[in-house]
């Protein structure tokens, strides 16, 4: 693993309990001096340079004392997968609401919000697209998603905040299907590109799709070459094993034909 930059004094990650955060909460101490994490679910004892702030999104309270003192954040925390809309609304909506307002009041300069390849869940697994592509988000947490990107785009043009919204593919120790061998994400290069994020001198207003190096990909990230993200691994190793435990996909089953997968049919609840 390469060493990252430290970039920052007091990064704050929310999210932090949860599958992404758990894999960043030792990759990020490099990134910065202080790493703050936050959820609503049991972090257990800090660490040397960690700091623990329970904080609810939904509260706006909560989130206030949560980012007072930190001069970035990397925001993975919210509902991760489709869900009602009310749930949606108050960790999502709301959440992401709640952390730019406090980021304005505090100072923050630059903030990675994980936003979902289900902003775009509706094109199809035929097509190549690039971050300028309309959003077609494949439910309410895409659209949560998509909500919170032009809620950062807001906060860069009235208040200077720099944010990367990060689309992330599929992001688990392997892809479990063969949709993922286009959507894996590496927990090493999710690490390598927020470090990029939070390093780049110039990040503006950037969406990025969070993949890594994957031969068959439906993502351009030709836009967002600023960023300097240059991926390591691969689902390519993972092909064979894949296409050995699964069977070839339906291809009048929506999950197949649309790039969101399973989500494109989740709900209504
Ligand atoms: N893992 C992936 O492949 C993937 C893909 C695309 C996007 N993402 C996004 O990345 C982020 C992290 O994903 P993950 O897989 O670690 O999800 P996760 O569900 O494992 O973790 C999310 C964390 O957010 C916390 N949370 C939920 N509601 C909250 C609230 N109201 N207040 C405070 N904390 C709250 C949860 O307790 C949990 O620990 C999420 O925003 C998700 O939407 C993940
Ligand atoms: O599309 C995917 O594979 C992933 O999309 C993310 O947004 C979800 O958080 C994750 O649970 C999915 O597995």
């Amino acid at each position: 693993m390469d060493s990252p930059i430290n970039t920052h004094h007091r990064l704050l990650l929310t999210g932090a309990a949860g599958g992404l955060g758990t894999a960043l909460r030792d990759r990020l101490k490099g990134n910065c001096t202080v790493l703050r994490l936050s959820d609503t679910a049991d972090l257990g004892e800090a660490g040397a340079d960690e700091e623990i702030v329970q904080a609810d999104l939904s509260s706006a309270e909560e989130v206030d004392a949560m980012v007072e003192g930190c001069d970035a954040i990397v925001h993975m925390g919210g509902i991760s997968v489709e869900a009602p809309f009310g749930a949606i609304l108050q960790a999502n909506i709301l959440g992401v609401y709640h952390l730019y307002e406090a980021a304005r009041r505090h100072g923050v300069k630059r903030i990675v919000f994980a936003s979902s390849n289900h902003v775009t869940g509706f094109y199809k697994q035929s097509e190549t697209i690039h971050a300028e592509h309309p959003p077609r988000p494949d439910g309410f947490y895409g659209l949560s998603k998509a909500f919170g990107e032009d809620l950062a785009r807001l906060y860069f043009d009235r208040h200077g905040i720099e944010t990367a919204c990060v689309r992330i593919g599929s992001s688990f120790v392997e892809p479990k299907d063969r949709r993922m061998l286009a959507t894996w994400l590496s927990f090493d290069d999710l690490h390598r590109l927020i470090g990029a994020c939070l390093s780049t001198p110039v990040l503006g207003h950037t969406i990025v799709f969070g993949m890594s190096d994957n031969a068959v990909t439906w993502w351009d990230n030709s836009r967002a070459r600023h960023i300097g993200y240059v991926p390591r691994d691969s689902s390519d190793v993972f092909r064979e094993a894949v296409f050995a435990r699964t069977s070839a996909p339906d291809l009048n089953d929506p999950a197949a034909i649309y790039q969101g997968g399973a989500f494109v049919k989740a709900g209504p609840f």
